[in-house]
């Protein structure tokens, strides 16, 4: 199968710091993927060089098969289209409604006045509605964005990148305000649109737990560097300490400062 994201040899510095060193990897089409590490590891870096916002010091970053560094104007904008983005804040429009924030996903799509306008043709407005059902909100396609919950909002959030027709979705932090049932449920959408969609899911994850069970691979970083590459199950006690520097303990997400001590889940 042919890799819809590599990376080959990437290194990005600030100043002093190796913000990434001679990072490789490659997705699959439907893979999901987990990018752990402490805080400080290089994750977010990871996403910058993927959308394009820096560009690395070295190495290579390619989007269905093409060096991003050879790209610009509409080639650039057409492979930045191929990959699509959910946060940790949802980043939706609050005030629109859900079938409205999935129409804004057809933006790379559809000429600027329609969006301006949101006179979207009805095809596109079908399959915004489509995407919803796929993530099982249909019911509440009409409905207020800041009305929904935020599991809710997330799900939204994942339509808006099917309707995009990204072949990539990064998810920087995902479930990390939303309470143990919802992340469950998210995660469960995230996997399901990408085994029937075949995009490839790059997941930033700081809970353990949640990456051993939702992730087919995991890649984790540390210091800039991949230390481990491999099935989640590879993702053991053993590999955590390696990791994060501190024996596994108990339930919780791993903490998003750099000082403190780790807490998860048993596998
Ligand atoms: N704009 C910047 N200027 C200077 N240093 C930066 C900048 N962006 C990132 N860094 C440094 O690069 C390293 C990697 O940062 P990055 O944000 O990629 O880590 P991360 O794994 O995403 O962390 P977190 O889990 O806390 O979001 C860190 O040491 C960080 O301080």
């Amino acid at each position: 199968m042919t890799d819809v994201l590599s990376l080959h040899g990437v290194t990005k510095r600030y100043g002093a710091t190796a913000a990434l060193a001679d990072v490789s990897f490659a997705l699959k089409p439907g893979e999901v993927v987990a990018l752990v590490g402490p805080s400080g590891a290089g994750k977010s870096t990871v996403f910058r060089c993927v959308t394009r916002l820096v560009a690395p010091d070295a190495g290579t970053v390619s989007v269905l098969g093409q060096d991003l560094a050879s790209l610009s104007g509409g080639e650039l904008r057409r492979a930045r289209r191929d990959v699509g983005l959910i946060f940790q804040q949802f980043n939706l429009i609050n005030r629109m409604s859900a079938l409205d924030n999935v129409l804004a996903g057809r933006m790379g799509h559809v000429a600027t006045w329609r969006v301006v306008a949101r006179q979207f043709p009805r095809d596109d407005r079908q399959l915004a509605l489509a995407c919803l059902d796929r993530v099982g909100l249909l019911d509440k396609a009409y409905q207020r964005s800041d009305s929904l919950s935020g599991g809710q909002q997330q799900r939204v959030a994942i339509a808006r990148v099917l309707a995009q027709r990204s072949r990539i979705l990064l998810a920087d932090e995902p479930v990390s305000s939303l309470d143990p049932q919802s992340a469950d449920n998210v995660l469960t959408v995230l996997r399901q649109v990408a085994q029937e969609s075949g995009i490839a899911v790059l997941c930033a994850l700081h809970q353990v737990d949640l990456a051993r069970r939702f992730a087919d691979r995991v890649i984790a970083l540390k210091a800039g560097r991949i230390v481990l590459d491999g099935p989640a199950s590879a993702f053991n006690a053993a590999a955590f300490t390696d990791i994060y520097g501190t024996a596994e303990q108990s339930a919780g997400p791993v903490p998003s400062t750099c000082d403190a001590v780790p807490r998860i889940a048993a596998a």
